[in-house]
C-alpha cells in the first residue's frame, strides 16, 4: 500500500507539496480535491516515481517505486489518457505494456472486453473520442492486477452510460480490497462513489477523513428538530453539548449531536417530537468551507 510520510516537493522557490503525510487504504475509495494548483498532480507523480521528493518519503508496498520489482502489480495509475500514441490501436498499446511489465498478452483482451472496447481494438486510437481514450487508459491502469489504481480525472469525457460504468468499476475493484484514489473536479461524482476525501491547497494537506466524518463535522450539517415544546427542548439540548439555532419560530437546527441522543433527551423530558431530520453538506459545499480561505481567490475555479 502506499503511504507519504512529510513529503515536499518545491520548484525553484514555488512550494508545490508541502510536508504532507497520508495512507492510501486498502478496499478503499479516495477522492483526491483540491482547487487549480493545489498539488495533486505533483503528489501522483511522485508516488508514481515520476517526480523525486524534495524531501520525506514514499513508499509502495514498502518500497520506494523505482526499487519495486513487478511496479504493474503494485500499483496501477491513469494520468493522462489525452498522452496515449493515437497512432497505435487499443490492442497494441495494451500490449506493450503488457511486454514491457512481463504480463501474459492473454490480460490485453480480457481488458479489452472488460473496459468496453473489444469491437474497436484494432482501430487506431487518434480515432476515438475522448471517453474511448479513457477507457485505454483506465485498461492500462488495470494491466498488471494492482493492489493500488490511481486515476487523475477518469470521468472526464464519459457519457452517461460511462459514467455508471466507471462508478461499479471502481466500485468493484475497492470491493476486492484495492486502494483506489481518483482526482475529480466533478465533485457530485466523488461523492456518490469515495467513501474517504483528501484535500489538498496550496500544498497543504487540508482534510483527510471518512466522508460521513466529514459530513458530521460539517458548519452545514445539522439535524431540524419539531417538537412540543421548543423553549424547553432547545434548553435541554444545549445543557448536553448540543449547538442550536432557532432559524424560525417553532423551528430547532441542532449540531453535533445525532438524531437517536436528541430523540433520547426530548423523550426523558416528555417533549413529542413532530419532525426529526438529519441534513448533510454537499461534497460541494464542504470543499468550499474547507478550502476558503485556504486559496488565492475567492471563487474557487475547479476547472
Ligand atoms: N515542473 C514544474 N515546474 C514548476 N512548477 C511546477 C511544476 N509542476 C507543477 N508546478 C507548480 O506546482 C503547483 C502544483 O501543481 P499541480 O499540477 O501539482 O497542481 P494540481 O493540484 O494538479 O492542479 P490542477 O488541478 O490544475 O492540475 C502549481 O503552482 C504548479 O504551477
Amino acid at each position: 500500500m502506499i503511504q507519504l510520510t512529510n513529503v515536499t516537493k518545491k520548484f525553484a522557490d514555488k512550494t508545490a507539496v508541502n510536508n504532507i503525510s497520508l495512507y492510501l487504504h486498502p478496499g478503499v475509495i479516495t477522492g483526491f480535491l483540491g482547487p487549480n494548483g493545489a498539488g495533486k498532480t505533483t503528489t501522483m507523480r511522485m508516488i508514481l516515481g515520476l517526480a523525486a521528493p524534495t524531501s520525506g518519503s514514499i513508499s509502495v508496498a514498502g518500497k520506494l517505486y523505482a526499487a519495486l520489482e513487478q511496479p504493474l502489480s503494485k500499483i496501477g495509475a491513469m494520468v493522462d489518457a489525452s498522452a496515449i500514441d493515437g497512432r497505435l490501436t487499443p490492442r497494441q498499446h495494451l500490449t506493450i505494456l503488457a511486454t514491457a511489465a512481463g504480463i501474459n498478452k492473454s490480460r490485453v483482451d480480457e481488458l479489452l472486453g472488460f473496459v468496453g472496447l473489444h469491437k474497436v481494438a484494432d482501430k487506431k486510437i487518434k480515432e476515438f473520442s475522448l471517453g474511448m481514450k479513457q477507457r485505454i487508459g483506465i485498461a492500462g491502469s488495470l494491466i498488471g492486477d494492482p493492489e493500488t489504481i490511481m486515476m487523475d480525472e477518469p470521468f472526464n469525457g464519459l457519457d452517461v452510460e460511462g459514467i455508471h460504468w466507471l462508478r461499479n468499476l471502481l466500485g468493484d475493484l475497492a470491493k476486492q480490497g484495492k486502494a483506489v484514489l481518483i482526482s475529480s473536479h466533478l465533485l457530485s461524482e466523488v461523492q456518490e462513489i469515495a467513501d474517504r476525501i483528501i484535500v489538498l491547497a496550496r500544498g497543504e494537506l487540508i482534510a483527510d477523513m471518512g466522508m460521513d466524518e466529514m459530513q458530521n463535522e460539517s458548519f452545514s450539517s445539522y439535524v431540524q428538530v419539531q417538537s412540543s415544546n421548543t423553549p424547553l427542548l432547545k434548553k435541554a439540548l444545549i445543557e448536553h453539548g448540543a449547538g442550536v439555532d432557532v432559524p424560525e419560530s417553532e423551528i430547532l437546527h441542532v449540531r453535533k449531536m445525532d438524531i437517536r441522543r436528541i430523540g433520547d433527551i426530548a423523550f426523558a423530558y416528555g417533549i413529542h417530537i413532530y419532525e426529526l431530520v438529519k441534513y448533510q453538506p454537499s461534497l460541494e459545499q464542504l470543499f468550499s468551507e474547507l478550502v476558503d480561505g485556504k486559496t488565492d481567490y475567492k471563487g474557487i475555479n475547479l476547472n
